[in-house]
């Protein structure tokens, strides 16, 4: 007997993409340190060249590379040294044919040269002489002005997570600071009237509530500012209530437990119940995670996650992360963590249905391996152990040792 309709991972995926393609989070302008592991709301195009001039990338003689055609170690060129560029200041002087200028390495090329020979290819035997020993091409040991970033070209595109090189070039562009999507503020209500607090001490019979302390760490890692709301009783009232309460200050809601088709299982009545709700899917041909329950509240998406915590966090890392993604407009591709990986044993799984093994990685003769842990999802230690999940796609009928699959690094 089946209780709900599973769609497949696939179309769930689409159904959240769909559902949500016109809400964005709201921009916010942040100072450039605090601007790290934001997603940019708009491309933040430079507005000057850099270098804003060609510099040298050595400490030695700025020449032109013509004068120094057939110099060697026993044919020095001879040139006259013209004077020295000092770090930090505009060269002076424009060189002529013949003549050479000391620069330091970052100093500013003289207008007329165009490379530079490194002092260790070079003898002075006075002040005003410098004897060539090595021959230079145009533009050697020499960063051209705009060669790193020309005007007009996009430092980091809208929708970009913004890393550290980004930090260090929008720093080098002279962005004191970016404009992001707002953090996404995410509530989490866990559901059981067999939960416990963590403070609190656990009856026979009772259990700690895991899932909203693991799904919220999982969520602050990845960028959300997150609210623990707390249990909620096994009462459509309480129950409707707390989301009443978290949806109106949350843009996403996740509820742990009351996924499945037991007689206190409320999150699908409570979610239909608040207006201008639309459920848009209960049940899933994925496993862990078959009861995944997910719809929208005016402009708030809501997940109703499995009680079990590997199959809770493995549909956040799934699907919940992807609407939080498409809510900052982040246009990460959704490959950028997953690696291939043969197995080191066989696994069932059934046709028609995504699965999902906690893994554990590692490289053997620069190969990466994986080892499938098996065990039942309400078990938190596979997750503990693992360093991501095997996916095993739902046309297949399992795979054998050896076999290549998708993993998907869980950080
Ligand atoms: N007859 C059927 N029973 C079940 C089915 C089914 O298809 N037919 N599906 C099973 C699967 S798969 C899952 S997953 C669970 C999902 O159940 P619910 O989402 O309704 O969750 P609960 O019943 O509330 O809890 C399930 C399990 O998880 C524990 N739990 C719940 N919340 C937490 C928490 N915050 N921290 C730690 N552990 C939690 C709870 O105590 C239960 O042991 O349904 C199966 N049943
Ligand atoms: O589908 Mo359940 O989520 O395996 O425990």
């Amino acid at each position: 007997m089946e209780f709900f309709q599973a769609i497949s991972f696939e179309k769930a995926k689409e159904s959240i993409i769909h559902s949500l393609r016109h809400i964005r989070a709201d921009q916010e302008k942040v100072d450039l340190p605090q601007a790290l592991h934001r997603i940019a709301a708009t491309h933040v195009i430079a507005q000057e060249n850099l270098p804003p001039f060609s510099r040298s990338t050595v400490d030695g003689f700025a020449v032109r590379s013509a004068d120094t055609f057939g110099a060697s170690e026993s044919a020095p060129s001879l040139f006259l040294v013209a004077g020295e560029v000092s770090m930090g200041a505009a060269a002076s002087m424009t060189l002529q044919p013949g003549e050479a200028v000391i620069i330091p390495t970052g100093g500013m090329l003289p207008p007329g040269a165009d490379a530079v020979v490194m002092v260790e290819h070079s003898e002075q035997p006075d002040d005003q002489t410098a004897l060539i020993t090595k021959m230079v091409a145009p533009g050697e040991n020499v960063v051209m002005k705009g060669e790193d970033l020309s005007i007009g070209t996009t430092i980091v595109a809208e929708g970009q997570k913004i890393t550290s090189p980004h930090i260090g070039a929008l720093a080098a562009a002279g962005m004191a600071s970016v404009n992001v999507r707002k953090k996404i503020f995410v509530t989490i209500l866990s559901t059981g009237d067999e939960l416990v607090d963590i403070t609190a001490t656990a009856e026979v019979g009772q259990i700690r509530d895991t899932n909203s302390y693991a799904l919220a760490a999982m969520l602050e890692a990845y960028g959300c500012e997150v609210r623990r709301w707390g249990i909620v009783k096994d009462r459509y009232e309480d129950f409707s209530k707390a989301l009443a309460d978290a949806l109106s200050y949350s843009d996403v809601v996740v509820i742990s437990g009351g996924s499945s088709v037991g007689t206190r299982d409320y999150t699908v009545q409570a979610i239909k119940g608040m207006n201008q709700a639309q459920l848009l899917f209960h049940g899933l041909a994925i496993k862990p995670g078959k009861p995944t329950i997910y719809g929208i509240v005016g402009s708030v998406p809501v997940f109703g996650l499995p009680g079990h915590p590997v199959a809770a966090m493995t549909i956040c890392e799934l699907l919940v992360k992807l609407a939080i993604r498409q809510l900052q407009g982040h246009q990460e591709a959704s490959s950028r963590h997953t690696l291939v990986a043969s197995l080191t044993r066989n696994i069932p799984s059934a046709p028609g249905r995504d699965d999902f093994f906690p893994a554990k990685l590692f490289k053997q003769e620069g190969q990466y391996r994986a080892t499938p842990l098996f065990g039942k999802s309400g078990l938190i230690h596979l997750l503990t152990e693992a360093d991501g999940l095997i996916h095993i796609p739902s046309e297949k009928s399992g795979l054998y040792e050896g076999d290549k699959v998708d993993v998907l690094v869980m950080t």
